[in-house]
């Protein structure tokens, strides 16, 4: 382990629906181990970014780690955008879809050392709208289960489930996508398209094998209008899918148009409806705590 002086924890009080007192008295007793004090920011829902910029440029941390869910790294990840920092992660949430494709340990004082340990993945950041990305994003049925899953009172798997149905019933399905990059513009027709840093969803379907976090590229991921509810099984329940069913291309940059509105969201935040997503590859990345190699 290095040398901490303090570490900054962010932790999302309302993430995954889990109390975070034990994981926090936990988290306090590695650190003193290592001599570290821990400063901690418990998330508002609001201008968190804003505030957990601020203590970290005030108070100099030199590792910070964020207790939450997917939308805790990603409120964390911009506020520390072009400091040189190092993320750990504490998954709490009730997706953990950049836990699942970095092999986090299940166990918490494992997490907890990772996240205070030395070793790291410098990870692609990918611009969405000027929004950040990091591991998967998507137009289409995914996102419009995520909107209807948002909307509802029940949270886990089961909630996703639940809304299933409903949002098979509801949706506009199949798409039109124009996907415009570097070198031509083609049209695609599918049930959802996906804008893919990571391989895998938080559910463990690996949709993506060609997916590295790290390999300055992202994946377009063209599901097509095939079988629907094979798809949306797939996506919930750790099935692996069939290549017939998918096109991928490996880009940049690339411009999404659609020419109706279709549901957006960005790595499990739901963004409303688009008709049009600018993607790219930034050129800065982000330090993540990992395991070592075997
Ligand atoms: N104190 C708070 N009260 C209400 N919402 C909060 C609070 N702190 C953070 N949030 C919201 O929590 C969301 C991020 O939750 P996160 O993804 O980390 O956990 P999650 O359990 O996976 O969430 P979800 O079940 O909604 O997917 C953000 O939308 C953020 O605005």
């Amino acid at each position: 382990m290095i040398g901490i002086k303090e570490i900054l924890l962010v932790v999302n009080p309302i993430a995954g629906d889990i109390d975070k007192k034990e994981m926090v008295e936990d988290f306090k007793a590695i650190a003193a181990r290592i001599n570290t004090e821990v400063f901690i920011y418990h998330t508002k829902g609001e201008r968190d970014i804003e505030h957990v910029k601020n203590i970290a440029k005030e108070r100099k941390p030199v590792r910070i780690v964020a207790a939450g869910g997917d939308g805790t790294i990603k409120l964390v990840a911009e506020a520390i955008r072009g400091m040189d920092i190092t993320l750990g992660i504490i998954p709490s949430g009730s997706a953990n879809a950049l836990a699942l494709n970095l092999n986090l340990p299940k166990n918490l004082e494992e997490q907890i050392n990772v996240a205070l340990g030395e070793h790291y993945l410098n990870i692609d950041l990918i611009s969405l709208n000027d929004e950040l990305g990091l591991h998967m994003s998507d137009l289409g049925i995914n996102a419009e289960l995520i909107d209807n899953y948002e909307s509802s009172s029940f949270r886990g798997k089961f909630g996703y489930l639940l809304q299933t149905i409903p949002t098979l019933i509801q949706s506009k399905y199949p798409f039109e996508f124009i996907i415009e990059t570097e070198n031509c513009t083609t049209t695609e027709n599918g049930v959802l398209l996906a804008i893919a840093n990571a391989s895998k969803y938080g559910t463990g379907a690996k949709v993506n094998p060609k997916g590295k976090l790290d390999d300055g590229i992202f994946e377009i991921l063209i599901f097509k209008n095939l079988d629907i509810l094979e798809i949306m099984k797939t996506l919930r329940n750790e099935v692996n899918l069939s290549p017939e069913f998918l096109k991928i291309l490996q880009l940049k940059k690339a411009r999404i148009s659609c020419k109706e509105p279709v549901a957006f969201q960005i790595d499990g935040e739901y963004r409303g409806e688009v008709n049009t997503v600018d993607v790219k590859i930034l050129s800065e990345k982000i330090k993540i705590a990992v395991p070592e190699k075997d």
